[in-house]
């Protein structure tokens, strides 16, 4: 699994499967994570060879890290939507976030023939990614590798993904089956598929919901928390995930604050199994009980890094560990970083199954 370690570096946690709960106390991992580098001067691989004058990939500068894991297994797979079959009528007519783009391509699309952002990830293949952890499941080099569904397959070919990212071809295997993960992936990278695709899967697959929890109660019981540090992140996580969730029976809410509670809690009202929400938004939906997170069977902290640097501190450790979530072991907790410095991991790794300190 391990590739160069002049660009990349793993923390884990223990990568056997274990009984969802009890599980051991996590010891912090070790602080020896990649130094913050300016994040200004970083072009994502897929930018790099957009202007004529633009460096060649082999000497752009290196990303800094790649995914590392951890693990734990979540509860069993059911068969909510058979895999990725029909999903409920109540979906049918949901807004088309592809636009016009009604159209399935029957094949992945060429990716000469992309044409929706020109992001060359061919760049990105000689990114050096290592993972550690105990018996990590193998990185794949196809979406067609991965279980992930009908519905969700065919979405992917609508957003015209030909291959997975490096961080997606190693993480969506370990999330999907089961793991707590540790990436650290820069922005841009392809992280927002890398834990959507899992958790959608995952919801699609899971037993099927209460009814109080599929709309039409005050209080929302969404499955999947996805934190972000900043509304517009938010915004974008939640654009994004409603394309990958087209047509699966997946619905995705977002909150974010600076802007009015009222239309966030109309949508909430109508029930949510994904919410993305900025940290200072959820604690006050929290608190006003419109939302519970007895339900979450999913947590992903996107930019944990970014969360952490503007002071998100308190609230995400009120959501995580005062509120009503699940604990460690019975929920799936995945994180997602630009990079993990010492006091980062110091601060997520309790949220982690049995870390371990790195090698
Ligand atoms: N496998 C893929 N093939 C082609 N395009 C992809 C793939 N995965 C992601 N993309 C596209 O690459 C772009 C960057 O992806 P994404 O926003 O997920 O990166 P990110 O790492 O989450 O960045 P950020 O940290 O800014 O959120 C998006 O336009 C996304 O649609």
């Amino acid at each position: 699994m391990a590739a160069p370690s002049r660009t990349s570096w793993a923390d884990v946690a223990d990568a056997e499967p274990a009984p969802p709960a009890p599980v051991p106390a996590a010891a912090p991992a070790t602080s020896n994570g990649p130094a913050r580098a300016d994040r200004s001067s970083y072009v994502p691989p897929h930018l790099r060879n957009r202007s004529s004058n633009a460096p060649p990939v082999s000497s752009a500068p290196p990303p800094r890290a790649a995914p590392g894991l951890l693990g734990r297994p979540t509860g069993g797979v059911g068969g909510r939507f058979g895999g990725g079959g029909a999903p409920p009528r109540r979906w049918d007519r949901e807004p088309n976030p592809f636009g016009d783009e009604e159209e399935v391509p029957a094949e992945p699309v060429p990716f000469d023939e992309h044409q929706n952002t020109g992001i060359n990830f061919e760049a990105y293949e000689d990114i050096p990614v290592e993972t550690s952890g105990r018996e990590v499941p193998p990185a794949v080099g196809t979406f067609a590798e991965i279980d992930l569904g009908a519905a969700l397959n065919d979405n992917i070919r609508r957003c015209k993904y030909v291959r997975p990212t490096p961080v997606q071809r190693h993480a969506i295997p370990i999330s999907l089956a089961g793991r707590d993960l540790m990436a650290c992936a820069q922005t841009g990278s392809g992280k927002t598929a890398a834990f959507c695709f899992p958790i959608i899967s995952g919801i699609m697959r899971g037993p099927p919901m209460q009814r109080s929890q599929r709309g039409g109660s005050r209080t929302a019981c969404p499955l999947a928390l996805i934190l972000s540090p900043t509304r517009e992140l938010s915004m974008q996580i939640h654009e994004e995930a409603r394309k990958f969730s087209y047509q699966t029976g997946v619905r995705v809410v977002v909150a974010y604050g600076g802007a009015p509670i009222t239309q966030q809690l109309r949508d909430l009202e109508r029930g949510v199994d994904i919410l993305v929400a900025t940290p200072g938004r959820l604690v006050d939906l929290l608190e006003r009980a419109r939302v519970s997170l007895q339900s979450i069977r999913y947590l992903a902290l996107d930019e944990a890094d970014r969360m952490l640097d503007m002071g998100f501190e308190p609230q995400v450790r009120r959501i995580v560990e005062q509120m009503d979530m699940p604990p460690r072991g019975v929920r799936q907790t995945l994180l997602f970083s630009a990079t993990f410095p010492g006091e980062i991991q110091a601060a997520t790794t309790p949220y982690l199954t049995r870390m371990h300190a790195r090698p």
